[in-house]
């Protein structure tokens, strides 16, 4: 059963654009596995959402008083820790990646599970050994990650950020390693590499901005509470 958002206190024609509390969603493949949660939550966009030919970028919902920004997915998170969009859907690798003290990560939506790890090419593995690196080359989309990651174990990695294919970085001689998000392996296989460590476990989150958390508690509260009660039932 889809929440009852009439809770919510917000009625047609109360609320403007600029008390609307704005939500940041992800294209692409999250969003995908997003609509249900979003349905159960009691949140449904306007027709023009799940229209390709749409140029609109901020769409109305059913809720008088939220609207949805759908961007790319790094930029979710720019937007929640500037206070542009209240809430938001990212996965932890983007997280991870700008690590923004103004976003505050409160619910797994346990959807976007994949992991984030080095990959090298498969011929290059025998006789390859990780402990002695000292310094690496890495194409990734993810240098922060990536520099943390060595740091921690003394290893330099001279990052080349690339926005994705990071996959033919190694073959065409760019790089020898790439750090990069891989779920079923398919796309390392079919580009001859294969995961050499593993970074972290990667799923999607909902967040929220932590000033927008203090200044609008209940409205924030309220859905959280609504996304969790999807999630929940998803698990049933
Ligand atoms: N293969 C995958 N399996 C599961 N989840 C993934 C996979 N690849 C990416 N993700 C998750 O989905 C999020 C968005 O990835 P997606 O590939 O849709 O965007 P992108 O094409 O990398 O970025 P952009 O929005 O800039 O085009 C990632 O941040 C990650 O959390
Ligand atoms: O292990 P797999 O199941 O093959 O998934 C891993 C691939 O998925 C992501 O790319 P995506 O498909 O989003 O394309 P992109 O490189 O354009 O971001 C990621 O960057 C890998 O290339």
């Amino acid at each position: 059963m889809p929440a009852d958002t009439s809770a919510l206190g917000a009625s047609a024609g109360r609320s403007t654009p600029d008390d609307q509390l704005v939500l940041a969603l992800p294209k692409g493949r999250i969003l995908k596995e997003l609509r249900p949660l979003l349905t159960h939550a009691g949140i449904e966009p306007e027709a023009a959402f799940d229209d390709d030919n749409s140029r609109l970028l901020r769409f109305a919902t059913n809720v008088p008083n939220l609207s949805i920004i759908r961007v790319r997915s790094f930029d979710v998170a720019t937007f929640v820790a500037f206070g542009a969009a209240h809430l938001g859907v990212a996965g932890n690798d983007v997280l991870m990646e700008f690590d923004y003290p103004e976003i505050y990560s409160p619910l797994d939506l346990g959807i976007g599970a994949c992991r984030l790890s080095v990959a090298e090419p498969a011929d290059m593995i025998e006789g390859d050994d990780p402990t002695r690196w000292s310094h690496v080359r890495v194409a990734t989309k993810y240098p922060e990650v990536t520099r943390r990651h060595f740091a921690a174990r003394g290893v330099q990695a001279e990052c080349v950020k690339l926005n994705g294919a990071m996959e033919l970085a190694p073959t065409l001689g760019l790089c020898r390693r790439i750090v990069d998000l891989v779920s079923t392996g398919s796309t390392l296989k079919a580009n001859g590499l294969v995961e050499v460590e593993h970074i972290a476990d990667v799923t999607s989150r909902l967040i929220v901005n932590r000033t927008a958390f203090k200044t609008r508690p209940d409205e924030i509260s309220y859905w959280i509470d609504r996304f969790r009660e999807a999630v929940n039932a998803r698990k049933a």
